[in-house]
């Protein structure tokens, strides 16, 4: 499992290309037969994915790093199929899980495993995790469930439909807020203007996007913005004094979870456009 540990504005701004890449970028997670897991001191977030194919993959605990005997002992997990169909069981009960279907599974549950439906076109579940104290329900959340907020305008190259899956108004956890917003085609900017929130960071996961598109991801303090040049499946840790937005050569969409003291969605700081740098 791979670790990172918690940066500061200070620090990031000496940084170059590759420092910037290596402390926020996870671009490895997507492996067909494996389950991967970077492990971010930033929240005590997990960012994984597991791609099933001929056998089933169990979510297991790095008992080295976390501690713990099972996966789930001290932490809840939202996960997103963004692949074909595929299934994970959760202690027995197995749920289908369909292309942008999302599961929260809570706080205790042993044994939850990743299958597909067909191992020649697998399924592809990401997931964010992050510590919990309490149990809630498993529960599966699709596009029509979810609490979902249309935003932005062709003019500004920013509509887009932003779908709340795991959230105070909608399915229950302890600290996870998790979602999904799909940009139209011809709009390719998510989160500007943007904002940070001192209270939560938060891990976006870029996808659905051409072999050779891109998305230039922005970060850093609003008056000291860098970027990172992210390709399709790639995920990017935003610490809680980050701004996170993105342009990108076509639209996308992505997977977005935050953690931290609050689930308040709206408790954010907005950056008025003339403080950007
Ligand atoms: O704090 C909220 C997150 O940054 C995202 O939900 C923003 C987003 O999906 C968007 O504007 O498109
Ligand atoms: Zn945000």
């Amino acid at each position: 499992m791979e670790i990172r540990y918690a940066t500061n504005p200070a620090s990031t701004k000496s940084y170059d290309t590759e420092g910037l890449r290596k402390e926020y970028l996870i671009d490895n997670l997507f492996v067909p037969g494996e389950l991967k897991l970077t492990y971010s001191h930033v929240d005590r977030f997990i960012a994984g994915a597991a791609i099933p194919t001929k056998e089933p993959i169990k979510l297991e605990a790095d008992k080295h790093t976390m501690g713990s005997d099972y996966f789930l002992e001290r932490r809840e997990i939202g996960i997103i199929n963004i692949g074909p169909k595929g299934f994970i069981t959760v202690d027995g009960t197995e749920y289908e899980i369909n292309n942008k279907e999302c599961l929260y599974v809570g706080l205790g549950n042993k044994e939850v495993v990743f299958r597909s439906a067909d191992p020649a076109n697998p399924a592809r579940f990401y997931f964010n995790s992050t510590p919990a104290h309490k149990n809630y329900p498993t529960e599966k959340i699709d596009l029509d469930s979810a609490e979902s907020q249309h935003l932005g305008s062709i003019t500004n190259s920013n509509e887009r439909t932003i779908y709340r899956f795991i959230h105070l108004n909608g399915t229950k956890s302890c600290q996870l807020v998790m979602g999904m917003t799909l940009l139209k085609p011809g709009n390719m900017w998510n989160t500007m203007p943007c904002h940070t929130h001192n209270r939560r960071s938060e891990i976006y996961l870029y996808f659905d996007m051409p072999e050779d598109g891109v998305v230039f991801h922005l970060m850093g303090e609003p008056n000291e913005t860098r970027h990172l040049v992210m390709r399709n499946e790639q995920a990017v840790i935003s610490p809680s004094w980050s701004i996170h937005s993105g342009v990108g050569t076509s639209n996308y969409t992505f997977i977005w979870a935050m953690a931290g003291e609050n689930q308040e969605f709206h408790d954010m700081d907005a950056v008025p456009m003339k403080d950007l740098k």
